[in-house]
């Protein structure tokens, strides 16, 4: 469009129709917007209502129902339904709801949370009537399997999920219904880093920094100081999508401290660190519940040895339930009623294993012309072991056929089962190793064979006195060459009894070393795992 030289700027057809235009829009589009906020917002309030009624309706069908679990208001009414539950953690509940935790500084109270049937899942009851109270300047471990409600509880906590039923208090504030005053205590690393790709590790802490309040003239030293605290200098003016990992949780915890809030959840905190930011992790974990004293920290980890660690107090959930709580040593003295032994046999020696590489050689040399009536179906035995004696020790690989074929005429064809099977398994020596090269190359080095087969007779050996000394004893896998069981621990077997008898067969069953321990938490929370 020209403009004639009459015309005037806002003329209709000059820049008075695109003025009007963007005039309308703006009417047009602020109207809009409220609009679509008011209608909306209706609308989120119509879905709210829709849940609740159909939770609702599933909850009166629930209690009509064998498989669900009644709501549950005092004491009295849990204790009545909850008849399996573990003494300590009904002790707990009846401590808070008798009022006696009213002190903590986090007071969980029959805290539930069902999840309502979808299109593609069932109702699921995540967290059941959780009752449990922590204290200023502790650390609880919240410890549980995959799915077990630990995350659930904690969004819970953080205003993040609406409880079902029961509620909490965080700092004498009720979660349910003011969620917000709650959060002002809390300081949350969740279990995924929730942070920016392009800010930088600096400006994470800044933005966080201002969210939370912090008094602009203190925002940079507090920055500075949580910079130092974590080891994040080096990383401090790096985006947030560089970082590695640990790093990244790293900052995430940092995240969760500024302000000091007296109380910090960390939901996984170490995980994906190497060894010693973990333990730099610690430290600053333990720091926070012990040296400041006033800090309330709830730790969800896969790590016992960080609940070990860390941890005042323990609680372990199964499928959305308490079945623990107690100090770490409450929970291995009062779980663990059994010791753990841990034995290593001494290694076979090289004498032995030469002198029956020879007998296996001519053995599979002398065999066909001796034997070739039984073996049948093993011709490529036979076709193998006729080349035997001209090979040296070194070049002799044995197949599976050949191996069961010298078992059966050393008269022990079981001992070699967990060598031939297809599904290894640990047998307290190598042979899960030997059973994955058999399958992986078809033939194991007769040397390697014939140092697993002494190895496994000296095994054998100690198995059988290990079970019969100490009846009740189990066998409980292996790590690495040395094979660990359970023994029963109890007025009857004392620990001096048990070293004694130990020290005076060392030396006849060839045991090189061994270690007598109580049952670490890791034994304990397999245990209630694998009880579910
Ligand atoms: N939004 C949801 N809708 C339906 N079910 C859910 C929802 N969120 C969690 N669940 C279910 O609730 C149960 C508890 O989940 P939660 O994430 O709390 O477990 P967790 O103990 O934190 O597990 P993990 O150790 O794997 O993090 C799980 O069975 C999960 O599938």
């Amino acid at each position: 469009m020209r403009m004639a030289s009459k015309d005037q700027i806002l003329d209709w057809n000059v820049a008075g129709a695109s003025l009007c235009y963007l005039a309308v829009e703006i009417v047009v589009y602020f109207v809009l917007t409220l609009s679509l906020e008011f209608t909306l917002h209706h609308k989120i309030k119509l879905t709210i209502s829709r849940v609740w009624w159909n939770l609702f309706r599933h909850v009166k069908y629930d209690m009509s129902q064998s498989y669900s679990e009644p709501l549950l208001g005092s004491f009295g009414e849990s204790s009545m339904f909850m008849t399996d539950e573990d003494a300590d953690v009904t002790a707990e509940r009846q401590r808070i709801l008798n009022g006696l935790g009213d002190n903590a500084i986090i007071c969980l109270q029959n805290l539930r949370k069902v999840y309502p049937a979808g299109k593609n899942h069932a109702m699921k009851i995540a967290v059941h009537s959780l009752t449990f109270a922590v204290q200023e300047g502790e650390c609880f471990g919240f410890l549980g399997t995959n799915g077990a409600g630990k995350t659930t509880t904690l969004s819970m906590l953080t205003g993040e999920e609406r409880p079902t039923d029961g509620t909490a208090f965080v700092f004498g504030t009720e979660v349910r219904s003011d969620p917000k005053s709650a959060r002002r205590h809390i300081g949350y690393c969740p279990q995924f880093d929730a942070l920016f790709e392009f800010l930088t590790a600096r400006e994470h802490l800044q933005l966080y920094a201002k969210i939370k309040s912090v008094p602009e003239n203190l925002i940079n030293n507090v920055v500075n100081e949580k910079l130092e605290e974590f080891d994040l200098w080096n990383h401090a003016e790096k985006p947030s999508y560089t970082l590695s990992g640990g790093n990244k949780r790293k900052l995430s915890v940092a995240i969760a401290m500024i302000g000091d809030p007296p109380i910090v959840i960390l939901d996984e905190p170490s995980t994906g660190m190497d060894p010693i930011a973990k333990r730099f992790m610690w430290d600053v974990i333990s720091s926070l519940s012990t040296r400041r004293g006033k800090t309330a920290v709830i730790l969800t980890t896969h790590s016992m040895n960080e609940a070990q660690a860390l941890c005042t107090r323990i609680g372990i959930m199964v499928d959305g339930k308490l079945r623990c709580i107690g100090s770490p040593q409450h929970l291995k003295s009062r779980y663990g009623n059994h010791l753990e032994l841990e034995l290593k046999p001494t290694e076979v020696s090289t004498l032995n294993v030469d002198d029956l590489c020879k007998s296996i050689q001519e053995l599979l040399h002398d065999f066909p012309k001796d034997a070739r009536s039984i073996i049948g179906d093993l011709e490529t035995c036979i076709l193998g072991s006729s080349l035997i004696a001209s090979k040296s020790i070194a070049e002799i690989s044995l197949t599976a056929g050949m191996i069961i074929l010298i078992a059966r005429l050393f008269g022990n064809e079981d001992s070699i089962k967990t060598i031939v099977s297809s599904n290894p398994v640990s047998d307290g020596v190598f042979g899960e190793q030997l059973s994955e090269q058999l399958l992986r190359d078809g033939s194991i080095p007769l040397r390697i064979f014939c140092e697993w087969w002494l190895a496994k007779q000296k095994f054998t050996q100690i198995d059988a006195f290990i079970l019969a000394s100490f009846p009740g004893a189990k066998f409980h896998g292996c790590n690495g060459l040395s094979a660990i069981y359970q023994l029963p621990y109890g007025e009857a077997s004392s620990l001096a009894d048990i070293f004694g008898h130990l020290e005076n067969n060392r030396m006849k069953l060839g045991i090189e070393d061994y270690r007598i321990s109580q049952a670490t938490l890791e034994t304990i929370f397999n245990d209630f795992a694998s009880a579910m």
